[in-house]
């Protein structure tokens, strides 16, 4: 709990990150469309810090946090963690990196991701990177993905297509709704698909 001062010292958002001078750039996608592996190369030639929901939200288990448990369980449910965990760990890995350009992989991917980050945050992204791919391509990847993953099994990837489509779409159709979507068809081969978002990305300061 934060008291007065805090939130004076550090602001609405609670914390070090100045909303006017941040830039965040929401990259989603379904299960195995790409982002992480987009997201990499991004890092290498633009200057942003990638901050992969999913991954921080695997290290919190890893590092036996209280609520290791419950995000495992969820994880290997393919279900969505409540925002509230999920925005603690992009807030502290945002202060902490530094920087002020952000790739925010994987999230957000319901409206209660979406609502909660820009009520706490104050933080409006730039753009959304949207990596288009059909079902049986992203299935194929996924089972060959390889890093030993428990939610990379066919089982739980249904489960996850399921949520994307319920949950996750209908945040992207939001952002679209506003102009901010830029798509991409991830269903080509890796230097291809960074080769489109080059083009994104090199129109941007
Ligand atoms: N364009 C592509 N073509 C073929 N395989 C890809 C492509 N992009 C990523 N992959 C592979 O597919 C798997 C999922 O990619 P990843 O970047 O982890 O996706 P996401 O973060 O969206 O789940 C990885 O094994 C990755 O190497
Ligand atoms: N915003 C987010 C992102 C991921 N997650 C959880 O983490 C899992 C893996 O997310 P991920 O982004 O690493 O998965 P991929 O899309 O990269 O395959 C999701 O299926 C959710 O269970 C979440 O709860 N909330
Ligand atoms: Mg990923």
């Amino acid at each position: 709990m934060g008291t007065a001062v805090d939130a004076a010292t550090k602001g609405a958002n609670g914390g070090l990150l100045d909303p006017k001078k941040v830039k965040v750039v929401f990259v989603l996608g379904g299960p195995g469309s790409g982002k992480g592996t987009q997201c990499a190369n991004i890092v290498e030639h633009f200057g942003y810090t990638h901050l992969s929901a999913g991954d921080l939200l695997r290290a919190e288990i890893k590092s036996g946090s209280e609520n290791g448990t419950m995000i495992q369980n969820m994880i290997k449910e393919g279900k969505i963690v409540p925002s509230e965990v999920t925005i603690k760990l992009l807030q502290k890995a945002m202060q902490e990196s530094g920087n002020d350009k952000f790739l925010i992989d994987g999230f957000p991917r319901n409206e209660e991701n979406r609502a909660a980050f820009e009520d706490v945050t104050k933080i409006e992204p730039e753009f959304v990177l949207f990596f288009e791919c059909p079902e049986e391509e992203m299935e194929r990847r996924l089972l060959s993905r390889n890093q030993g993953r428990e939610d990379d099994n066919i089982e739980t990837i249904r489960k996850r297509f399921r949520v994307f489509l319920e949950s996750s779409l209908p945040v992207v159709e939001y952002y679209d709704s506003k102009g901010k979507v830029k798509k991409i068809d991830a269903a080509k081969p890796v230097g291809e698909v960074f080769e489109a978002v080059k083009v994104i990305f090199s129109k941007q300061d």
